[in-house]
């Protein structure tokens, strides 16, 4: 029996119990419906509801949203548009790269520019589309020119849909006598007809590009013939550009930029954004100076300007009075200083409410803030300890078995020593000390370690390596990886060394 065939409690049928749970929670809560009795719950929910709610739309402050006004971005927009507007003239845009540190606003950005392009194309009804591509997640030239042409092909399939069925109505209106068939293109209904056999050949030889398989040159070309297949302007948004130059050269970027030479319809517009300045500089000089046509800049953004944006989207996010005051200057400050992040900076907003409200606090203020921002730093630590590779995972281990035991400022030396140890505990391969002290100097990278040089007189020059995250933190991330967990078992030998 399942706990909706279960009858309830009081003997009410099901269905009615169901619908009672339709009524508005809040409305249930002030006539005090929902008691214990009534309910048979044991109040889990009640308390947690009970309390002043901070948040109105939490959504707001996600990083999928994409908000509707942007503050102090208004040059950048203004800038695209400028260059974009080409395309609803029926001309091809100058390509853009868009370039700028992480969480400045450059998606954000060109995804309301674009919005706004594809709704003036409508209601102009001039031909020209944006596709946008995360190269992050999409970064080989064919999945590249696959996802491109299978997007075209979509919309040609629906386009060639339409076209059928205006054909299939003119042909009634014609056959009624409704509409003459000289006021028509067609010179007859058997002019219809063979339109129509035409476009339904078309359409069957319109198949989608499998995700893998085909040789690139075949994906090209599918890719080229759904694009020209009309006459349009076509913007390619290739957002993260620099990750699909690092993982697989410019080839793409290369063929992207000289298809306006070939196509006889349509026209291709690049516009890359990147968080990476110098990646240009492994480009092909033709793609570099094709690509880069027009550059854009987004700086980061300063304490002030973060306020801003915190606050247009704060008053929509938060009940009214649920901040205190103190709390959108002291987010700004914190995300200023981490390189000017919007993004940090509307975490850190979202995070403190969250804290708040699990604490069932009225308000937001100062020490959610604070709190969360120590929150969002362990969660990036242990993410990035989560994520090393074994080996880093070892290394790691050791300097933490060291400072436990009260070796600070430990060198390279001692942390190979118990390195060795532990390898030798989880079976795993020993590295030299030359790769030990590199996987090291990654830790320091990383910010997980602080690694810094010191003289040793005529001894020569070492390191003095501290760690720079919370201990017990770090060593339960460590442990929860499987391969070792078994070194919990061993510690006591380990330590046994420094007892001596
Ligand atoms: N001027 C602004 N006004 C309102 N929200 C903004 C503004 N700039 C950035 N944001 C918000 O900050 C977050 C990060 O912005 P966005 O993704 O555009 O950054 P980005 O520069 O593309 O970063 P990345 O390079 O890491 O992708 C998003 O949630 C976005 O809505």
């Amino acid at each position: 029996m399942t706990a909706n065939d279960s009858p309830s409690e009081d003997g009410t049928p099901n269905e009615e119990r169901d619908q009672s749970f339709a009524v508005d929670v809040e409305d249930v809560l002030e006539d005090g419906m929902l008691d214990e009795t009534d309910s048979g719950s044991q109040g889990l929910f009640d308390d947690l509801l009970s309390g002043e709610p901070i948040f109105e739309n939490k959504e707001v402050l996600r990083p999928s949203y994409t908000p509707h006004e942007l503050p102090h971005r208004s040059d950048q927009i203004n800038k695209m548009a400028t260059i974009l507007v080409a395309a609803l003239r029926g001309e091809t845009p100058s390509n853009i790269l868009i370039y700028g540190k992480t969480g400045t606003g450059k998606t954000a950005s060109a995804k309301f520019v674009s919005q706004e392009l594809e709704q003036t194309s409508k209601k102009y009804d001039v031909p020209c589309e944006v596709e946008y591509i995360n190269c992050e997640v999409t970064d080989t030239q064919y999945r590249v020119l696959a996802q491109l042409a299978n997007k075209f092909i979509e919309q040609n399939e629906a386009h060639v849909e339409r076209r059928l069925s205006d054909l299939a109505d003119l042909r009634e209106a014609v056959e009624e006598g409704v509409t003459a068939a000289e006021a028509t293109p067609f010179e007859d209904i058997g002019g219809i007809d063979s339109r129509v056999d035409e476009l339904e050949g078309e359409l069957e030889d319109m198949e989608p590009v499998p995700m893998t398989g085909w040789p690139t040159d075949r994906v090209y070309k599918e890719f080229f013939e759904a694009v020209d297949y009309r006459e349009r302007v076509v913007v390619i948004m290739l957002d993260e550009i620099d990750k699909l130059v690092e993982k697989s050269g410019d080839d793409t970027l290369y063929n992207l930029s000289r298809m306006n030479s070939e196509l006889d319809n349509s026209r291709v517009s690049i516009m890359g954004i990147s968080n990476d300045l110098k990646f240009t500089d492994f480009l092909d000089p033709r793609v570099k100076s094709s690509l880069g046509e027009e550059e854009i800049v987004f700086p980061p953004y300063d304490a002030n300007q973060l306020r801003d944006i915190l606050q247009h989207r704060a008053d929509i996010a938060f009940e009214d009075a649920a901040l205190t005051d103190d709390v959108i200057p002291l987010c700004a400050a914190f995300a200023a200083q981490e390189h000017g992040d919007a993004r940090r900076a509307l975490d850190l907003l979202r995070t403190a409410g969250e804290l708040a409200e699990r604490s069932q606090s009225e308000h937001v203020d100062e020490s959610h803030v604070r709190k969360a921002q120590d929150k969002i730093e362990l969660d990036r630590v242990v993410e990035v300890v989560r994520t090393l590779p074994t080996q880093s995972k070892l290394v790691l281990f050791s300097i933490i078995l060291l400072e436990k035991n009260g070796v600070h400022n430990v060198n390279t030396g001692e942390v190979f020593n118990i390195y060795k140890r532990l390898c030798e505990e989880v079976d795993a391969d020993v590295l030299t000390q030359r790769r030990v002290t590199d996987l090291i100097s990654e830790l320091d990278m990383l910010g997980i370690v602080n690694a810094i040089v010191v003289s040793k007189g005529r001894y020569g020059r070492t390191k003095e390596i501290s760690l720079s995250v919370p201990i017990e933190e770090t060593e339960a991330v460590l442990l929860a990886d499987s391969r070792l967990s078994e070194i919990e078992e061993i510690q006591p030998f380990v330590q046994a060394r420094f007892d001596n």
